[in-house]
């Protein structure tokens, strides 16, 4: 079966929402440091105004509404320290105040030090001295208000200080600490049982027979499963057998994961493994106009939903960008959307017709050069590009200087653009050809 990127996005995201079983609405409880690149189950409220109190912004004297306008002889009080309860402050006084104390009633606004006569706090000499009479003179005219943070300013008790959904980074996490909540709740991970297929594939680590390549596609997919927030399992590797695969398969019991995902053995060969072991169940295999990643799967087995992702490396990446990603993204809040951007290409390039290709690009500067060849097993050239370039359907050549939309997924760099410094690799073989 033939379809478009955008009806195999719809599948996806169809199958996930359907049959996954995923609950949005089934939160975890877990302490803030746990708690981080979570995605919030629901709104939370502020049980506390921030600040809870007027507090002074600066190191300084407060100062009391009555001498704003002529604070030039004011008696020096007790100093007032942030974490304590000052006494109120009497017109004709100002009380040396530190950055975060409570303001005292009666005061209006505060003065920094370094605007005082003296330009420094008393010290406890001066203020023992017998007869010392301790005093500072202000500028005048004093703005009511000023260095002054009102209580609520930040935000006022039980106004909603996150909503549900929102991606819990530092900031919010810190917002959450500052209002005295403990514990949030998140909701739950995705669960996604991984599996890599094919005789060829050899552990990372282990000797390498001839004919063998090492499994990069299970610590590719599982690294960009983990970064969206995915709780991965890997399941051991499985050769070319479909008898082992679809008795592996049946031991998948249901409700202990959302996703079955593998690589490999769905394209046209005489060693499918993915498909032979599948020929019978509902899973379709499609052919879909994109390129690399062309060769899909998609299906249910068992209730249990399933993807199958081409088994060249940069085909199963892509793959996930542009159809697992967005539908998690949908489905569970995570991982955030990738910017899509507009640059200007570096050089020209082709692109198969009736595909819409994605090329690894550099992007920097509203620029972006390609990087390597349009090969799905060119995992030096994905590792040193920042983005994904999109040749659209429709469009089989463009030149330098066109516009383009990029998927920006990695740092971008903040250096000028060079072209000479961009790592020129060859790509050893042509395109693949795609059904
Ligand atoms: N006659 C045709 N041949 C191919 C077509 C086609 O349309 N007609 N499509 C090509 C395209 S496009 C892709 S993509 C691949 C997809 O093939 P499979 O999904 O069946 O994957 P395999 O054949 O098992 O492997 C493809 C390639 O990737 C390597 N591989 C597989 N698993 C891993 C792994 N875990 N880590 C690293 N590399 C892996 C494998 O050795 C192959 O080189 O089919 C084209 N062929
Ligand atoms: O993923 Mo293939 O191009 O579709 O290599």
């Amino acid at each position: 079966m033939r379809r478009t990127v955008a009806e195999h996005q719809a599948a996806v995201a169809g199958l996930l929402r359907w049959s996954s079983g995923y609950d949005a609405g089934a939160p975890e409880i877990l302490p803030l440091a746990d708690a981080l690149g979570r995605s919030l189950a629901t709104d939370v409220p502020a049980p506390v105004s921030l600040p809870p109190f007027d507090n002074s912004q600066m190191d300084g004297y407060a100062v009391h509404a009555a001498d704003l306008e002529d604070p030039s002889h004011l008696a020096v009080t007790d100093a007032i320290a942030a974490g304590s309860v000052p006494a109120d402050l009497r017109p004709g006084t100002a009380a040396p105040i530190m950055t975060g104390a409570m303001l005292p009633t009666g005061a209006a606004a505060v003065v920094p030090i370094e605007r005082a006569v003296p330009p420094r706090f008393h010290t406890a000499a001066d203020l023992a001295r017998p007869g010392a009479a301790v005093t500072v003179a202000l500028p005048a005219g004093i703005p009511a208000g000023q260095y002054v943070r009102r209580a609520g300013s930040d935000i006022a008790e039980g106004a909603t200080a996150l909503t549900a959904g929102t991606l819990l980074g530092p900031a919010h996490l810190g917002l959450l600490a500052a209002c005295g909540v403990g514990r949030v709740p998140v909701r739950p991970r995705f669960r996604v049982l991984l599996l890599s297929t094919g005789d060829e594939v050899a552990e990372p680590g282990t000797p390498l027979a001839p004919g063998t390549i090492y499994d990069a596609n299970s610590t590719l997919l599982e690294s960009a499963l983990t970064e969206a927030g995915v709780a991965v399992t890997r399941h051991r590797l499985l050769g070319d057998d479909p008898a082992v695969l679809r008795e592996a398969l049946a031991g998948i019991a249901a409700g202990s994961t959302n996703l079955v995902l593998s690589t490999g053995g769905i394209s046209q060969g005489a060693y499918e493994v993915v498909k032979q072991a599948l020929a019978d169940s509902s899973v379709e295999f499609s052919s879909v106009a994109m390129q690399p990643g062309g060769p899909q799967a998609h299906g249910t087995l068992s209730g249990i939903p399933f993807l199958g992702f081409p088994g060249n490396p940069v085909s199963a990446l892509v793959s996930f960008e542009m159809f697992l990603r967005p539908a998690l993204q949908q489905l569970t809040g995570l991982p955030a959307a990738r910017p899509v951007l507009d640059a200007v290409l570096t050089e020209g390039l082709t692109s198969p017709e009736g595909k819409h290709q994605l090329r690894r690009g550099l992007f920097r500067g509203g620029r972006v050069a390609l990087i390597g060849g349009p090969g799905s097993h060119l995992l030096r050239a994905l590792a040193a590009s920042n983005c994904l370039v999109h040749v659209p359907e429709g469009v089989d050549i463009l030149q330098e200087g066109d516009r383009v939309q990029v998927t920006l997924m990695g740092p971008v760099p903040t250096d000028p653009f060079a072209v000479e410094d961009v790592l020129v690799l060859e790509d050893a073989e042509p395109a693949s050809v795609t059904d």
